[in-house]
C-alpha cells in the first residue's frame, strides 16, 4: 500500500528529471505499480483511511512522484458536475490544445510539496490526450475544465515540471492571457 513515506518530496531529482516509456503490453510489475498508484487516491479520499494511514488526500499522482521514473499516471476525481472520473494511464501523451487557457481560482497544490505556493497556474484550456489503458490498450481523450487541469499537472510530473514553474513570479495572481477560471 502506497501511503505519504513512499511519496517523494521537492529536492528529489525524481521529481526533475523526464521519465521513461513503459513498454507495452505492460509488465506485471508496472500493472501492480500503476493499481497501487490509484488505489492511493481512493485511499486518500476516504476519510477513515486517510486518518489511520495519515494520507493527504489526492485527486492524482504521477509515478515520478513514488521514485519510479517510468510515464505512467493516476486520477481519480468528481468534475465540476459531480461526475465521477478514474484513470490509469500508461505513456499520456498531449497530442492537441486550445489556445484558450484556463486556470484554478484555488490554485494548485502537490503532494510533493510540503508548503503553500501562492499564485495562478496557467493550463491549457482542453487537451486532447492519446494514452494506453491499464491493459494496455489505446485510450484518446478530450478534456476540459478540472479534469484537463489535473492531466496537464500530472502529465507535467513525468517531464521534470512541477506546478510553480507556471506562475507569474512577479505577480503570481495576475490574470492569465485568454483564460477561463475553473472554480
Ligand atoms: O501532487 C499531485 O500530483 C497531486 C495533486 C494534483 C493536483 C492537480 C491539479 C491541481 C492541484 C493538484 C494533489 O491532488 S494536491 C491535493 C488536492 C486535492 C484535491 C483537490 C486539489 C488538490
Ligand atoms: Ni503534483
Amino acid at each position: 500500500m502506497i501511503t505519504m513515506e513512499d511519496i517523494v518530496r521537492e529536492g528529489h531529482p525524481a521529481l526533475r528529471e523526464p521519465a521513461s516509456e513503459v513498454p507495452l503490453p505492460p509488465s506485471a510489475e508496472d500493472n501492480d505499480t500503476l493499481k497501487q498508484m490509484l488505489d492511493y487516491l481512493q485511499n486518500s479520499q476516504d476519510p477513515e483511511l486517510a486518518e489511520k494511514y495519515g494520507l493527504r488526500p489526492g485527486i492524482g499522482l504521477a509515478a515520478p512522484q513514488i521514485n519510479v521514473k517510468k510515464r505512467m499516471i493516476a486520477i481519480h476525481t468528481m468534475d465540476e458536475q459531480g461526475k465521477q472520473h478514474t484513470y490509469a494511464l500508461y505513456n499520456p501523451k498531449i497530442i492537441s490544445h486550445s489556445v484558450e487557457k484556463s486556470y484554478l481560482t484555488s490554485g494548485e497544490g502537490c503532494l510533493s510539496v510540503d508548503r503553500s505556493v501562492p499564485g495562478f497556474v496557467p493550463r491549457n484550456a482542453r487537451i486532447r490526450v492519446k494514452a494506453a489503458d491499464i491493459d494496455g490498450n489505446p485510450v484518446e481523450l478530450r478534456l476540459k475544465g478540472l479534469l484537463s487541469i489535473v492531466f496537464q499537472h500530472e502529465i507535467d510530473h513525468l517531464n521534470g515540471v512541477m506546478f510553480y514553474d507556471h506562475i507569474n513570479e512577479e505577480e503570481p495572481f495576475a490574470q492569465p492571457e485568454q483564460a477561463t477560471p475553473v472554480e
